[in-house]
């Protein structure tokens, strides 16, 4: 397992490189704490990096994974999607000895453990304090296991003397060869947020999610598995998530691309957003309470997952064939439900935020 930092010649800052042994790679900038590269072993990238990206502050990069830190999309008085995506952070630990010319010269604290990691940090500067008067540590945790899967663990502590708020996104962009022969399967039956009609509350209701418009939803309390299936690629990606409960698709398609100055005009072919989120309730953490959230990433052969995560299927523990498709997805949804009403009376509190 490997660390590196070396010097990103595109953006002018520094990045971590995280390497294993079979050949898969990612790389974290210290600028957003963006995770901007997740290559397989056979060296192929698995994120969406926009051939337009613009490496200068203050916007983030177009692609990887921005993270979406205090602010979801518009939900505030703060810049879209929170400033976190456009500040240096700080590595603060790390699986192998990094040189001191990182964090000009300050300690970085060694991690033991079979994987790649690297831990950074984000605490508020004083202009920061001034546009969200919250103290906090905001720690991402990228781990790269022995499988190449991408484990990023976010920890948002409250070092302040008054409780705070915050809403959450792992904006991750996934690669994919022709985003018309993708399906996204786990999201099915739920309620989302519309954002493409001033967010109404609708219900999905397709088998599976497939694309041939734009899309910009979030859906709410979704299971904790979601697939991504790209059939071109023969690729299925898995995310796996928890703390955060929703999940937000988003391609812009072609109208928005040719919007978009960091955005190639056909780009959107190649993309998708699925972002681990936390968006319709926002998260609370009290002074000296630190909140946790996680997604994991893995990328496998379409044989071998397609379909596992289907609902019908996890409910019910087999296939869908000899019921008609109105009474299936009736029965999973009122299923679902009552799976969600039961796992709420179960949980009076947020079993994410620990006291420290
Ligand atoms: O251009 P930005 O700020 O990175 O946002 C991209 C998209 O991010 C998604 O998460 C939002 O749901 C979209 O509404 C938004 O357009």
């Amino acid at each position: 397992m490997m660390v590196d930092v070396v010097k990103d010649a595109t953006s002018g800052f520094d990045k971590i490189v995280l390497r294993e042994p079979q050949g898969s790679s990612a790389q974290v900038q210290l600028f957003g704490g963006q995770v901007t590269s997740w290559k397989n072993e056979r060296g192929e990238e698995l994120l969406f990096l926009s051939s337009k990206a613009i490496y200068k502050p203050p916007k983030a990069v177009r692609g990887g994974i921005p993270i979406c830190f205090p602010q979801f999309g518009g939900l505030g008085s703060l810049e879209q999607h929170g400033f976190a995506r456009n500040r240096l952070w700080q590595v603060v630990e790390s699986s192998a000895p990094l040189p001191t010319i990182v964090n000009d010269g300050s300690a970085v604290t060694p991690i033991v453990s079979n994987k790649a990691i690297v831990e950074l940090m984000l605490t508020p500067t004083e202009e920061d304090m001034k546009i969200w008067p919250h103290n906090f540590e905001l720690r991402l945790r990228v781990a790269l296991g022995s499988s190449g899967d991408l484990t990023m663990t976010v920890k948002v502590k409250n070092v302040d003397t008054r409780p705070f708020n915050f809403t959450f996104a792992l904006h991750t962009y996934l690669s994919v060869a022709d985003i018309t022969e993708v399906r996204v399967e786990g999201l099915e039956t739920l309620d989302y947020l519309d954002n493409l009609k001033d967010g109404e509350r609708l219900t999905e209701q397709g088998d599976a999610i497939t694309f041939d418009n734009e899309i910009d939803r979030i859906y709410l309390g979704t299971p904790t598995k979601i697939a991504v299936i790209d059939h071109e690629k023969k690729r299925t990606f898995v995310l796996r998530k928890d703390g955060l409960p929703d999940a937000v698709v988003w391609n812009p398609w072609e109208r928005k691309s040719k919007a978009m100055t960091d955005f190639g005009d056909d780009e959107y072919k190649f993309m998708l957003c699925v972002e681990a989120a936390a968006v319709e309730k926002a998260i609370v953490v009290k002074p000296g309470e630190e909140w946790t959230g996680r997604q994991e990433l893995s990328a496998v052969s379409s044989s071998y997952f397609s379909g596992q995560l289907d609902p019908r299927k996890v409910v019910h523990g087999s296939s869908k064939a000899h019921l008609p498709q109105n009474q299936t997805s009736i029965i999973s949804r009122f299923s679902l439900r009552l799976f969600a009403a039961m796992t709420l009376m179960c949980s009076s509190r947020n079993p994410n935020i620990k006291k420290s």
